[in-house]
C-alpha cells in the first residue's frame, strides 16, 4: 500500500454518548458550565465596551438569571451578554469542541487579556445533555441587525435551527430535565449547586422559582429604591394606651405614631459574591472582613487563629486566603478544607496536586487563573507548573510562621498549642518546609513557657547535655513531674500522637540529641551519688533483689537499689525509652491491645535503699537467710518446739514480705499509670487483707 496521510474523522453519533455520560464526573457540573458560559458572554460584552466596540446602554445591569420550574421540570439560564448570531451558533454550538471563548481571546489578543474568560474547550455546553433530554437556545447577538436564533435538540445528534423571537441581546438556554435528573428541578437543590460552583463568579447570579408565588417584604417608604416593585401601601394606625396621670386622672397616650409601610416584591439577592475577599488587596481588608468571610465560607462558628493572604502576579497569578483554624485534637480530627478556584470558578476541594498534603489541615480558598486544567477541570495535570504553585504556597506559610515567631512572639505562643500538630506534620512531610520553620517550632515546658529546641538544649547544657526530658500525660506522670520539679529539672510537654514521630525525626537529624520520657530513667539528678559499696552490702542487696523478683513473680522485671534524693519515695518504676517507644509503636499498629501484652519488658523497679520499707524488707531477707542457715543442724525436742514457733513466725513474716514486695511494685505501677487490670484486682484484695491485719 502506498504511504498515506490524513486527519482522523470522528463520528459524532459515537462520540456524543461519551460526552454526555463520562466527560464530567459529577452531574451537577452542568450548572457551572452553563452559568460560566453566561459569565463569559457578559465578560466579553464588557470587554467589547471597553474597547469601544459596543456602547453599553445607560441603565444596563449585567446579570445571570437561573429560573427553575418544578412543574415543567425545566431550568432556564438567561444572560444579557454578547449573544450569538446564526453563524456563531453554527460555529460554536453545532460544532462540538469548537470554543468561541478561545476564538474571542485569539481575535482580541492584542487588546484584551484572557483573564476572566472561563471557557477553554468548547465542550461545556454539552454537559446540559447529561441531565436534559431536550435543550432549547434562544439567542440574539449584541450586534445590530442580527436576527435572533432559535435552536433546539433532543439530546441526539440532530438539531433544529430557525429564526428566533428574542428582542434583547443575550442568551436563554432551557433544559427540559430527563426523568432521572429531576432532582435538579428544585430551587433548594439548585441553590446548593450554585453556591458550590458559582459562589464567587464575577457576574451577579439570581435564582427564582417561576412557579412559586412571588415573595414580598415590607419596607419603610424612605428606603424605597427606584427598581422596587410596590404591591401595596400598608397604613398602620397609631398605638395608644390608657394611663393614669400625676393628678390621678386617666388619659389616652400615644405609644407609637401611625406609620406607612410599603409591601414590595422581595428584592432579588444574588447567590454569589462577585468581588471575593481574596481579590482585594490585603491592606484594604479588615480583621472583621477576614473573619466574616471565614465564617460564611467554612460555616465555622469559631474565629480562625490567623490567616495568610496570598497575592502573587509573577511567574504565575495566584490569590487566596489560608486560615489557621482552631483545632481541638482531643475531640475532633483536624480536618481542613482548601477550595480551589480558577478565575472565581470553583474547581474542587482539597486538590492535592496544588496544595501540599499537610496544608490540607488548614481552611482556605486559592484562586489560580493559570492552572493547567483539563476538560474535566478537577483532574489537574501533575506537571512542573503545578508543583511550583504548591512550593509557593508552602513557602508563604513558612514565612508567615517564622515572621510571627520573630515579631509577634506573644500571639504566636498563644496560637502554638493549636498549630503545633500542623507545623510538626508539615516538618515531617516536607523537608523544605522543615528547613524554613525549624526555628519557629516551640515546646511547652512544665512552667507552661514556650521554648525553642535551642532553648531546651541550653537549659540542660550543664547537667544533661543533649538530653531533653518530656512528659506525655501530665496527670499520669504527675509524681515523676513533682520529682523533677523538686530537683529543678525541666521537661517539655508532648501530648499528641504526632509528637513521637516528630521528636524521632529531630533525633535522626541531630546526631547526639536524645529525648527521654520523664519515667525513662532515674538519673543522677534524682539519685544521690553512691559512696563505694562493699562486698557485704552488695551480697545483701543482691539477695533482696532476687527476693523481690521472686515475690513479684515477674522474672523479666529488673530490680535495682538507689539512694533517692527524695527520701519519702519508696520505689519507682522506670521504662527504658527504647522499649517504650517500640511498645507504643506496636500498640499504634494494633499489635497489642493492652499493657499486659508486653509484660515487664524494659521495666525496672528502682527501690530507694534509704526508705524504711525497703530497709525492713532488706532486714527480713537477711534474717530469713540467717534462720535458714541456723535451722539446718540437729535439734533437741525443746529446741524443736521453739523451732516450730520460729518457723510459724518466719512463715508469717515471709508472707508479709511477699505482700510488701508486691504492694511496692503495684504502687509503682499505679504511679506510672501502667497497672494491668489483673494486677489491679490482686492489688485491691491484698490492700484489704493488709488493712484487716492492721485491725487485729
Ligand atoms: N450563553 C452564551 N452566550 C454566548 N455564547 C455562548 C453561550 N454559551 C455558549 N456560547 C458559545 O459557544 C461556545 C462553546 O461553548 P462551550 O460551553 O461548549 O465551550 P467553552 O465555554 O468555550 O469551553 P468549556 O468547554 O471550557 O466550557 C462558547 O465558547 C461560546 O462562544
Amino acid at each position: 500500500m502506498e504511504n498515506r496521510q490524513g486527519s482522523l474523522s470522528i463520528h459524532s453519533d459515537n462520540l456524543f454518548p461519551i460526552i454526555k455520560k463520562w466527560l464530567y464526573s459529577d452531574h451537577d457540573i452542568f450548572v457551572r458550565e452553563l452559568v460560566s458560559n453566561g459569565c463569559d458572554a457578559v465578560t466579553k460584552l464588557k470587554k467589547l465596551a471597553l474597547m469601544g466596540e459596543y456602547r453599553t446602554p445607560e441603565n444596563e445591569t449585567y446579570r445571570i438569571q437561573v429560573e427553575v420550574s418544578p412543574k415543567e421540570k425545566s431550568i432556564r439560564f438567561l444572560d444579557n451578554g454578547v449573544g450569538m448570531s446564526a453563524e456563531e451558533v453554527e460555529k460554536y454550538i453545532n460544532q462540538i469542541a469548537f470554543s468561541g471563548a478561545q476564538d474571542f481571546i485569539e481575535t482580541y489578543k492584542d487588546k484584551a487579556t484572557e483573564d476572566q474568560i472561563i471557557g477553554h474547550f468548547g465542550l461545556g455546553f454539552y454537559s446540559a445533555f447529561m441531565v436534559a433530554d431536550r435543550v432549547v437556545i434562544e439567542t440574539k447577538s449584541y450586534r445590530e441587525n442580527e436576527t435572533a436564533v432559535h435552536w433546539e435538540s433532543d439530546g441526539g445528534t440532530e438539531y433544529r435551527m430557525s429564526d428566533g423571537t428574542r428582542k434583547e441581546h443575550g442568551t436563554a438556554v432551557t433544559l427540559y430535565l430527563a426523568e432521572e435528573s429531576q432532582e435538579f428541578a428544585s430551587k433548594a437543590r439548585l441553590r446548593e449547586v450554585l453556591e458550590k460552583y458559582c459562589g464567587f463568579m464575577p457576574v451577579p447570579i439570581y435564582l427564582t422559582d417561576v412557579d412559586a408565588a412571588p415573595e414580598t417584604e415590607l419596607i419603610d417608604p424612605a428606603d424605597r429604591r427606584e427598581d422596587d416593585v410596590v404591591l401595596e401601601t400598608i397604613v398602620e394606625e397609631a398605638k395608644t394606651e390608657e394611663k393614669t396621670g400625676e393628678d390621678g386622672n386617666k388619659e389616652i397616650v400615644e405609644v407609637s405614631p401611625a406609620r406607612e409601610q410599603l409591601k414590595i416584591q422581595k428584592r432579588p439577592q444574588p447567590i454569589n459574591d462577585t468581588n471575593p475577599l481574596w481579590r482585594k488587596h490585603p491592606n484594604e481588608v479588615s480583621k472583621e472582613e477576614y473573619e466574616a468571610f471565614y465564617r460564611k465560607v467554612f460555616m465555622d462558628y469559631r474565629e480562625p487563629l490567623f490567616w495568610i493572604h496570598l497575592n502573587m502576579d509573577y511567574p504565575f497569578r495566584l490569590q487566596g486566603i489560608l486560615y489557621f483554624p482552631h483545632t481541638d485534637l482531643k475531640y475532633e480530627a483536624a480536618e481542613g478544607k482548601i477550595k480551589l478556584y480558577n478565575n472565581q470558578v470553583f474547581i474542587a476541594d482539597n486538590i492535592k496536586e496544588v496544595i501540599p498534603e499537610f496544608l490540607l489541615l488548614l481552611k482556605g480558598v486559592i484562586d489560580c487563573p493559570d492552572l493547567p486544567l483539563n476538560v474535566s477541570r478537577s483532574a489537574l495535570q501533575n506537571d512542573g507548573f503545578v508543583k511550583k504553585i504548591s512550593a509557593y504556597i508552602t513557602k508563604k506559610v513558612a514565612e508567615k510562621l517564622t515572621g510571627m515567631c520573630k515579631t509577634e512572639r506573644e500571639s504566636y505562643e498563644k496560637y502554638w498549642d493549636d498549630i503545633a500538630p500542623f507545623v510538626q506534620y508539615g516538618c515531617l512531610k516536607d523537608e523544605k518546609f522543615e528547613e524554613k520553620v525549624k526555628d519557629a517550632v516551640l515546646f511547652k515546658n512544665l512552667e507552661k513557657k514556650y521554648l525553642t529546641l535551642e532553648d531546651c538544649l541550653k537549659e540542660n547544657e550543664a547537667r544533661f547535655p543533649n538530653r531533653i526530658f518530656y512528659v506525655t500525660d501530665e496527670k499520669q506522670q504527675r509524681s515523676y513531674i513533682d520529682l523533677f520539679k523538686s530537683q529543678n529539672i525541666d521537661a517539655i510537654i508532648l501530648p499528641h500522637a504526632i509528637d513521637m514521630p516528630f521528636i524521632q525525626s529531630l533525633e535522626a537529624k541531630n546526631k547526639d540529641l536524645k529525648f527521654l520520657r520523664i519515667d525513662a530513667d532515674l538519673n543522677e539528678a534524682l539519685c544521690e551519688k553512691e559512696e563505694a559499696s562493699d562486698e557485704v552490702r552488695e551480697t545483701r542487696e543482691k539477695a533482696l533483689v532476687s527476693a523481690v523478683q521472686k515475690a513479684i513473680g515477674e522474672t523479666a522485671l529488673q530490680v535495682k537499689l538507689e539512694s533517692f534524693k527524695n527520701a519519702e519515695v519508696a520505689a519507682m518504676l522506670t521504662l527504658s525509652e527504647e522499649s517504650r517507644r517500640m511498645q507504643d509503636m506496636m500498640r499504634q499498629y494494633g499489635m497489642s491491645d493492652s499493657e499486659g501484652t508486653f509484660g515487664t519488658a524494659g521495666r525496672t523497679l528502682v527501690l530507694n535503699r534509704k526508705h524504711p520499707l525497703v530497709q525492713y524488707l532488706q532486714e527480713q531477707v537477711v534474717v530469713r537467710d540467717g534462720n535458714k542457715a541456723e535451722t539446718a543442724g540437729n535439734e533437741t525436742p525443746s529446741e524443736s518446739a521453739e523451732a516450730d514457733e520460729n518457723a510459724e513466725r518466719t512463715t508469717k513474716t515471709k508472707g508479709l514480705t511477699k505482700q510488701l514486695c508486691e504492694q511496692l511494685y503495684d504502687l509503682a505501677c499505679i504511679q506510672q499509670g501502667s497497672l494491668s487490670p489483673d494486677r489491679m484486682n490482686a492489688f485491691i484484695a491484698r490492700s484489704n487483707a493488709l488493712m484487716e491485719e492492721l485491725t487485729k
